[in-house]
């Protein structure tokens, strides 16, 4: 029977989980980061599943024979103040980069960025180029060999609003609208909005296309809490390109199977 284990990563703004029962994806969710005040204490596993409406019944009974209180939990994380939180969790298993089998990394890439890319390849094919539109907004491309080529970082689409909210003494921070907002606004608020966004696709534009002359036909896969707004965003303009994009806001979790099968055949 194949036993259940969680996957934690730890990105910029929050946690985002998964439930396995051996390969098989069973729910993923998003929680907020944890505060570390008062004495230290391991992180109560109740309270993780009932944030995702799972119970710890059915979890374990999901899997026979599980008969451990603490479910083991693979993490990996790019926040180092959370990742110690977790460090009393008995069945902890931490994920670093060198153990991702991409080749040709360099030793500070982003864990989330080295394990979506390896999920992208492996469940899409390489080469992969991965965007993964979250707190930054990262480009990560990976080559027939398994090997990174390379990659871009830029301020996500939310944290360019915060940024000039934060910077500014006139600027509100804006919701970002659902739809593509006209180009050429006539008020504040719009103004920021086609500012970002009109940059934003240009570069992911930009940069898909570059890639496509390097890796012609090539996956390339969004993901990230941005995602669908993103993807959203491309078809309004570029719908042709935006048609060979794949969402898939799993593929740091496809990443973290594929590896942690990996170490444990090792
Ligand atoms: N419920 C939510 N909470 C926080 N961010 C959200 C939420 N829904 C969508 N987002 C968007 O997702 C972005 C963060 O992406 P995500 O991939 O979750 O971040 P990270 O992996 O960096 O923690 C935010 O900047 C925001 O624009
Ligand atoms: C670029 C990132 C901040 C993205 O983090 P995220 O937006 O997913 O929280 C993260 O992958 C990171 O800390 N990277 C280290 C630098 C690098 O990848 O080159
Ligand atoms: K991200």
């Amino acid at each position: 029977m194949d036993k259940s284990w969680l996957a934690l990563m730890i990105g910029n703004s929050r946690l985002h989980w998964a439930w396995f029962v051996g390969d098989q994806l069973q729910s993923a969710w998003d929680s907020e980061h944890l505060t570390n005040s008062g004495p230290p204490s391991s992180p109560n596993l109740g309270k993780i599943l009932e944030k995702a409406s799972l119970s710890r019944e059915k979890v374990v009974r999901r899997s026979q024979g599980e008969n451990s209180d603490e479910l083991p939990i693979v993490l990996a994380s790019v926040v180092s103040e959370q990742t110690a939180i977790w460090q009393t969790y008995r069945q902890l298993q931490t994920l670093m980069l060198a153990q991702i089998p991409l080749q040709h990394s360099y030793p500070t890439l982003g864990i989330d960025r080295a394990l979506a890319l390896w999920g992208a390849g492996e469940v899409y094919g390489w080469p992969a180029l991965v965007i993964d539109a979250g707190t930054a907004l990262t480009f990560t491309g990976g080559n027939a060999e398994r090997q990174l080529v390379g990659g871009a970082i830029l301020p996500g689409l939310s944290l360019q609003v915060q940024s000039l909210a934060q910077k500014t003494a006139a600027l509100p921070a804006i919701a970002l609208p659902e739809t593509l907002p006209k180009r050429w606004a006539n008020d504040t608020e719009d103004a920021i909005a086609s500012g970002i966004i009109y940059t934003v696709l240009a570069g992911v534009v930009d940069f898909v296309q570059a890639w496509w002359q390097e890796f012609p036909h090539c996956a390339v896969v969004i993901t990230g809490g941005d995602r669908a707004l993103l993807h959203q965003y491309l078809q309004s303009q570029h719908s042709e390109l935006a048609a060979q994009v794949t969402i898939d806001p799993n593929l740091i979790f496809w990443g973290m199977r594929a590896c942690r099968a990996e170490s444990a055949s090792a």
